[in-house]
């Protein structure tokens, strides 16, 4: 079965990460996941996440680097490959159009979150790799 390519952004900024609430309108509603969306024909992922992070957050942001991609089998034939970037958000102010809310957590506050399943090997890479990247640097001013 061939898996459905989904990006998702790791968006550090002052040491936190932006976690986001699917709503009841999204499938998987209520579970958290890192905000993106599905790869359309003839897109490179790269361009994909910064389309789908303007449609669903309202702002511009700086991909960094990629984390390690995760498949997950939802049953019924639905396959995900989860592909993450670590990015920093450069301008726009945050305005929810698809999430129920959005959070900025410490790293060590991912574990407490009910994750999309495809998700957790994610953020525990992050976790992993904190050390890396918790300084990054964005260009947005609080
Ligand atoms: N954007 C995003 N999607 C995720 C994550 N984890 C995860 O399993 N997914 C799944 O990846 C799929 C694609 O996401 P999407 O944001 O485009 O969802 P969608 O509502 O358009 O999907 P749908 O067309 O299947 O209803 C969804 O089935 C979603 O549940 C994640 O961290 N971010």
């Amino acid at each position: 079965m061939k898996a459905i390519p989904v990006t998702c952004a790791i968006i550090i900024h002052q040491e936190k990460v932006l976690v986001a609430k699917r709503s009841k309108s999204m499938n998987l509603a209520g579970y958290w996941e890192f905000p993106g969306g599905k790869i359309e024909e003839g897109e490179q992922p790269e361009g994909c996440l910064i389309r789908e992070i303007k449609e669903e957050l309202g702002i511009e942001i700086k991909i960094q680097s990629p984390l390690t991609p995760s498949k997950f089998d939802y049953s019924q034939g639905k396959i995900i490959e989860l592909i993450p970037f670590i990015c920093t958000w450069q301008s726009g102010e945050i305005n929810l159009l698809e999430h129920e809310i959005i959070e900025w957590l410490e790293v060590g506050e991912l574990p407490k979150l009910k994750w999309a399943p495809a998700d957790i090997p994610i953020w525990m890479e992050l976790s992993e790799k904190w050390q890396a990247f918790r300084s990054i640097s964005s260009h947005k001013q609080c």
